[in-house]
């Protein structure tokens, strides 16, 4: 993750459109230093669980999927992990390796009982199948052998499915220089984290590596605390709803700083209580803050990374 931590710390000192501000992270390192509202995981109760693999290979479909609900404006995370949910308690071999590699869009459509296509449906089905067919070839159909093979590492686990899903390389160009974001193969290894709280699974000794999911819902919570500015121009098209292309200067920024901002945060926290923080709770407390918020308004990009 010092590939993320490094190349988003980068297009910080570049950045234009975004502006990180100083005295914003303060403010916010000031209010949370004593106590981070701690949010559970599945404070929603969304989600599949049964202590064992069946919740590791419900995880890996879930943030195969997890990404890009804006276009549809009543779709949203929790109708993907509750259909699923849904999906894996009617019929526990839902997601078998070889089911994956077959499922078509209408069949998708059904699991999430949703009657019309879904945001960036062909993507889905094709990222789909792109994880059962490599889950077959090197982990015994298994994503909780995906994870055994980590040695209780997020790192090596984020390394591995960059490497064996090409669906999970969330990775830009921006400026000339390589920036990693790595979204969804993060969140993967903090749900797992998680889900098992921290135990099985879930037990990672390098948890502290991992930095925060950047998608749409926490930038647009930074902006609100004051710790991100916008330029007028970058605000106006967020206000108007007006899309952003993948890969923009604007989405990188929002993304890149999003990401070295609240690794300030944490290092300010720190320095002021001697206590470790980590992102993953950092990104838990802003993401449920900001979709408790309808009003939020976030930009938008059709993208598959998050
Ligand atoms: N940074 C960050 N982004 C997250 C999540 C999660 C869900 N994590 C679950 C895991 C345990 C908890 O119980 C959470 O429920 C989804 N997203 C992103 O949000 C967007 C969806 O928004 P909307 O269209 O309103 O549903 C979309 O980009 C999606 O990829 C997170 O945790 N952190």
């Amino acid at each position: 993750m010092e590939q993320v931590r490094s190349t988003t710390a980068w297009v910080a000192t570049q950045s234009s459109h975004v502006t990180v501000d100083f005295s914003g992270i303060e403010k916010v390192a000031e209010t949370m230093k004593n106590s981070i509202p701690k949010v559970e995981w599945d404070f929603e109760g969304i989600h599949y669980f049964d202590n064992g693999p069946l919740t590791v290979q419900y995880l890996l479909v879930l943030d195969t999927l997890n990404f890009c609900f804006w276009p549809d404006e009543e779709m949203s995370y929790d109708h993907l992990a509750s259909g699923l949910k849904a999906t894996l308690e009617s019929d526990k071999s839902a997601f078998d390796a070889d089911r994956l590699q077959k499922y078509t869009g209408p069949q998708l459509r059904k699991m999430l009982n949703w009657s019309r296509p879904l945001p960036l449906e062909d993507e889905r089905v094709r990222l789909l199948h792109e994880v059962g067919l490599e889950l077959e070839k090197s982990f015994e159909g298994k994503a909780s052998k995906l994870v055994e093979s980590c040695d209780n590492s997020a790192a090596k686990l984020v390394a591995l499915m960059t490497s064996h899903f090409p669906g999970f390389r969330d990775h830009t160009v921006y400026k000339g220089h390589q920036i990693f974001l790595y979204k969804r193969a993060q969140i993967f290894a903090a749900d797992l984290w998680g889900a098992f709280k921290g135990q099985g699974y879930g037990d990672f000794e390098d948890i502290s590596s991992i930095t925060i999911f950047a998608d749409y819902i926490v930038p647009a919570v930074l902006q609100q605390l004051g710790v991100l500015r916008y330029r007028s121009s970058l605000d106006n098209i967020i206000k108007k709803n007006t899309e952003i292309i993948s890969g923009s200067e604007e989405e990188v920024e929002l993304r890149a700083c999003s990401v070295y901002a609240v690794e300030k945060i944490k290092e300010l926290i720190s320095k002021k209580t001697g206590k470790q923080v980590l992102s993953v709770e950092l990104d838990l407390w802003l993401w449920a803050f900001g979709i408790q918020c309808p009003s939020l308004q976030h930009h938008r990009t059709l993208s598959i990374y998050y």
